[in-house]
C-alpha cells in the first residue's frame, strides 16, 4: 500500500539517485545553481545597459564592455549548460534504471515461496513498482533539479520585481497558489488512475499476448478464437481509454482557468509598471525588465507548481517500489537451519495445506515416511493432492498446520536455498526455455552447466541426445520457435522439440542432479509412449538406486516397483504398501490398478498388445527399442 511517509520516499529516492552517480549529482547541482541565476543576470544586465545608454550620461567604455559581457555570458550559460545538464541526466537515468531493476529483481529472486506469485495484486503491484522503478527516481531528480533552477529564477525576478513593483510582485504571488493546491491534487488523481487501471491493463495485456504467442496460436486458429480474444482486448483498452479521458479533460479544465487567471494578472502588472513609469516614478530599464521578468517569472513560477506536482507523483509512486522492496514472504522461521544431508528419512506428520485462507482444504492431515534411499510413490486421482504434497516437500509453500520434518528438523526451519541444493525434481508443468539445447539441460545444475560431457551423460540416460544431435547445430541449437534472431536477417523459424522429447529435457535437467539427497519426479513420463514411459521409470529405477526418491504417477503399472505407495484421496492418505501388498488387501489402488490393467488385455483376459511392463535390464540410449531411436508423442503434459 501507499502509506509510506513523504520524507521515507524521498530519502529513498535522493539515496538511490546519489548511490547511481555521485559526481554526476553534484556537477548537476552545481549546474543548476549556475542556470537558475543566469536568466536573472541576463535581464539585470540588459536593464542596466538600458539605462546607462537612455541616461545620455557617457560612462567609460568599459562599463559598457563588462555589461555586455556579462549578457552574453549569462545567455551562454543558460544555452550551452542546458544541453550539458539534459545529457547529464540521461546517463544518470540508465545507471539509475539499472540499480533499481537489479534491487527489485533481487527482491523478488530472494522470495522463496509460490504463494504471492500465484496472486494478480502482486503482480499489479509488480508492474507497478517496475514502472515506478524505471521512472519515478529520474523523474524525481529531474523534478528536484527543475524545482530548484526554477525557484532560484523565481526569487531572482521576484526581487527585481519587488524592486520595480510591490504591487505587480503581490498579484502575480498570488495567482500561484490556486495553481500549487490543483497541481497537488492532479498528481495524485494520476497515481491513484494509474493503480487503478493496472487490473484492466493486466487483462488487455493477456489478451493481447494470446494473439500472438506461439504457444496459443494452434487453439486460436482451430477454435477461431481470434476475434473473441481481440474483442476482449479492445473493451479493455476502450476502458482504459474512457478513464484516462476523464482525467485528462479534468486536467485540460483546470489548467485553461488558472493560465486564465495568470494571464490576467500578468496584464494587470504590466498595466500597474506601465502606469508608474508615465508617472515619472521609474526608468526605461524598468519597462524593460518587467517586460523580460513577467513572462518569466509567470512561467517560473507554473514550473515550480509543476514540478513540484511531478515531483509528489514520483514520490507517490515510489511507495510503489518500497513496497515491494518491503514484501516478505511469510516465512517467519525460515532460513535458520542450513538442510543438513539426509541421513534417515523424511516425515509428513498430520499435514493439513490449504491454498488460502478463503479456499477449501487441499490436504486434511497427510502422514507418511520417506526413508532414506528409499523410493515412494504417491498414487490418486486428479485433484487429490499429490502435486501439492511434492510442492510442499520442497519448501514452495508452507503447510497451514502439521510438520514435514527433514530428519526431525522441520523443512519450514530450513534455509530453502539450501534445502534446494539437496534436491533434484521434475515438475508436472515443467518449463521449456527459450535457450539452446545445452543450456536448457544445464540450468539443472548451473555449476556445470558448460560441461558438455555431462550434460550429454544425462541427455543420453533421459534418451535424449540423440535428438539433440540431430539438431542443426546439435547442442548449440536454440529451442524456441522465436529463437533470439541472430541478426536482421536471420528469419528462420526457431526449431521445437517435440512434447516428450521436451519432457525427456526435463528428466535429463534433473538427472544432473541425480547426486543429490532427494529426487521428485512429479508425472516425469505423461508425454511418452507406455514404452518409453517404462524405460524413463527403469532409468530413474536403476539410476536413482540408493537415492531417496518420491515418484508421482498415474500409471500405475510404473509406481509398482516403488519400496512404497501411498495412495492419496481426498487430501488424505487411504493406504500405504508395496504393490503386492496393496493388491492382496484390495481397496482402491487394487481397484485402480485392475482397472488399467484392464485396458491393456485383449477379451480373453490375457495382456494385449501393451502390456504391463515389468522391469528390464534394457539399457536406455542403446539398440533398436531405445528412447531416442523413436520419436516421442506430441502430446505436451500441459
Ligand atoms: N495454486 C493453486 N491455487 C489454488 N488451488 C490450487 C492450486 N494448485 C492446486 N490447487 C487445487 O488443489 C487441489 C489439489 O491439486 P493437486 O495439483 O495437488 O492435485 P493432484 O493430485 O496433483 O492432481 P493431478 O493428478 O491432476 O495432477 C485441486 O483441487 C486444485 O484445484
Amino acid at each position: 500500500m501507499i502509506d509510506e511517509g513523504v520524507p521515507r520516499r524521498f530519502a529513498t529516492a535522493a539515496g538511490l539517485a546519489w548511490r547511481a552517480a555521485p559526481v554526476t549529482t553534484i556537477v548537476v547541482l552545481g549546474a543548476t545553481l549556475a542556470l537558475g541565476a543566469s536568466p536573472v543576470g541576463s535581464a539585470l544586465a540588459g536593464k542596466l545597459l538600458i539605462d546607462q545608454l537612455s541616461s545620455g550620461v557617457t560612462g567609460p567604455p568599459t562599463t559598457l564592455i563588462l555589461l555586455a559581457v556579462g549578457l552574453g555570458g549569462a545567455l551562454l550559460v543558460s544555452y550551452v549548460g542546458n544541453a550539458a545538464v539534459s545529457y547529464l541526466e540521461d546517463q544518470h537515468a540508465r545507471r539509475l534504471e539499472m540499480i533499481v531493476q537489479d534491487r527489485l529483481f533481487g527482491k523478488l529472486n530472494s522470495l522463496h515461496g509460490l504463494e504471492l506469485f500465484e496472486r494478480p495484486h502482486f503482480h499489479d503491484r509488480i508492474q507497478l513498482a517496475l514502472r515506478a522503478g524505471q521512472g519515478a527516481p529520474h523523474q524525481l531528480v529531474c523534478s528536484a533539479r527543475s524545482l530548484l533552477q526554477g525557484t532560484i529564477q523565481l526569487i531572482g525576478f521576484v526581487g527585481v520585481l519587488l524592486a520595480v513593483s510591490k504591487t505587480a510582485a503581490l498579484l502575480l504571488a498570488a495567482a500561484a497558489i490556486p495553481r500549487l493546491a490543483a497541481e497537488r491534487r492532479l498528481a495524485k488523481d494520476r497515481v491513484g488512475l494509474l493503480a487503478a487501471l493496472s487490473p484492466v491493463q493486466r487483462r488487455q495485456y493477456f489478451y493481447s499476448r494470446l494473439q500472438y504467442e506461439p504457444r496459443a496460436a494452434k487453439e486460436l486458429r482451430v477454435f477461431g478464437l481470434g476475434g473473441f480474444f481481440q474483442e476482449r482486448m479492445r473493451a479493455e483498452l476502450a476502458a482504459v481509454h474512457v478513464s484516462q479521458r476523464k482525467l485528462d479533460l479534468r486536467i485540460l479544465r483546470v489548467q485553461v482557468i488558472l493560465d486564465a487567471a495568470t494571464v490576467a494578472a500578468m496584464a494587470l502588472a504590466v498595466w500597474i509598471v506601465v502606469a508608474d513609469v508615465s508617472a515619472a516614478r521609474g526608468t526605461p530599464g524598468d519597462i524593460a525588465i518587467i517586460l523580460t521578468a513577467l513572462p518569466v517569472t509567470a512561467s517560473a513560477a507554473t514550473a515550480v507548481v509543476r514540478q513540484l506536482s511531478v515531483g509528489s507523483e514520483a514520490l507517490l509512486s515510489i511507495g510503489h517500489y518500497l513496497d515491494i522492496m518491503a514484501t516478505d514472504d511469510h516465512r517467519p522461521t525460515a532460513g535458520e537451519v542450513a538442510a543438513p544431508e539426509l541421513r534417515k528419512e523424511i516425515v509428513f506428520d498430520d499435514v493439513w495445506f490449504r491454498y488460502g485462507d478463503d479456499l477449501p482444504w487441499v490436504l486434511n492431515g497427510v502422514s507418511f515416511r520417506i526413508p532414506l534411499h528409499q523410493s515412494v510413490a504417491l498414487v490418486g486421482v486428479n485433484g487429490a493432492g499429490k502435486s501439492t504434497i511434492v510442492k510442499l516437500l520442497a519448501g514452495l509453500y508452507q503447510p497451514t498446520k502439521g510438520r514435514i520434518l527433514w530428519d526431525g528438523v522441520e523443512v519450514s526451519r530450513l534455509d530453502p536455498a539450501s534445502l534446494r541444493r539437496r534436491i533434484g525434481m521434475v515438475f508436472q508443468d515443467y518449463m521449456t526455455y527459450d535457450l539452446s539445447a545445452l543450456e536448457n539441460i544445464g540450468v539443472g545444475d548451473l555449476e556445470t552447466r558448460f560441461d558438455l560431457a555431462r550434460i550429454r551423460d544425462a541427455a543420453r540416460l533421459a534418451g535424449v541426445d540423440g535428438a539433440v544431435e540431430r539438431l542443426p547445430r546439435g547442442y548449440d541449437t536454440m529451442l524456441s520457435l522465436l529463437h533470439f534472431s541472430m541478426g536482421e536477417e536471420d528469419d528462420s523459424p526457431g526449431v521445437q522439440l517435440s512434447g516428450g522429447q521436451w519432457q525427456r529435457m526435463a528428466l535429463a535437467r534433473m538427472l544432473l542432479r541425480s547426486d543429490r539427497d532427494l529426487l521428485i519426479l512429479d508425472e516425469p513420463s505423461s508425454g511418452l509412449d507406455p514404452e518409453a514411459e517404462h524405460q524413463v521409470h527403469q532409468v530413474v529405477h536403476e539410476h536413482g538406486a540408493g537415492v531417496t526418491r518420491l515418484l508421482v504417477s498415474h500409471r500405475l503399472s510404473a509406481v509398482r516397483m516403488a519400496d512404497h505407495i501411498v495412495v492419496v484421496e481426498d487430501g488424505r492418505v487411504s493406504q500405504t504398501g508395496s504393490h503386492a501388498d496393496l493388491l492382496r488387501t484390495g481397496g482402491r489402488y487394487a481397484e485402480l490398478f485392475r482397472m488399467q490393467a484392464a485396458g491393456y488385455q485383449d477379451e480373453e483376459g490375457r495382456p494385449g498388445a501393451l502390456p504391463i511392463i515389468e522391469p528390464t535390464t534394457e539399457t536406455i540410449g542403446t539398440g533398436p527399442n531405445s528412447l531416442e531411436s523413436r520419436s516421442a508423442p506430441a502430446s505436451p503434459s500441459r
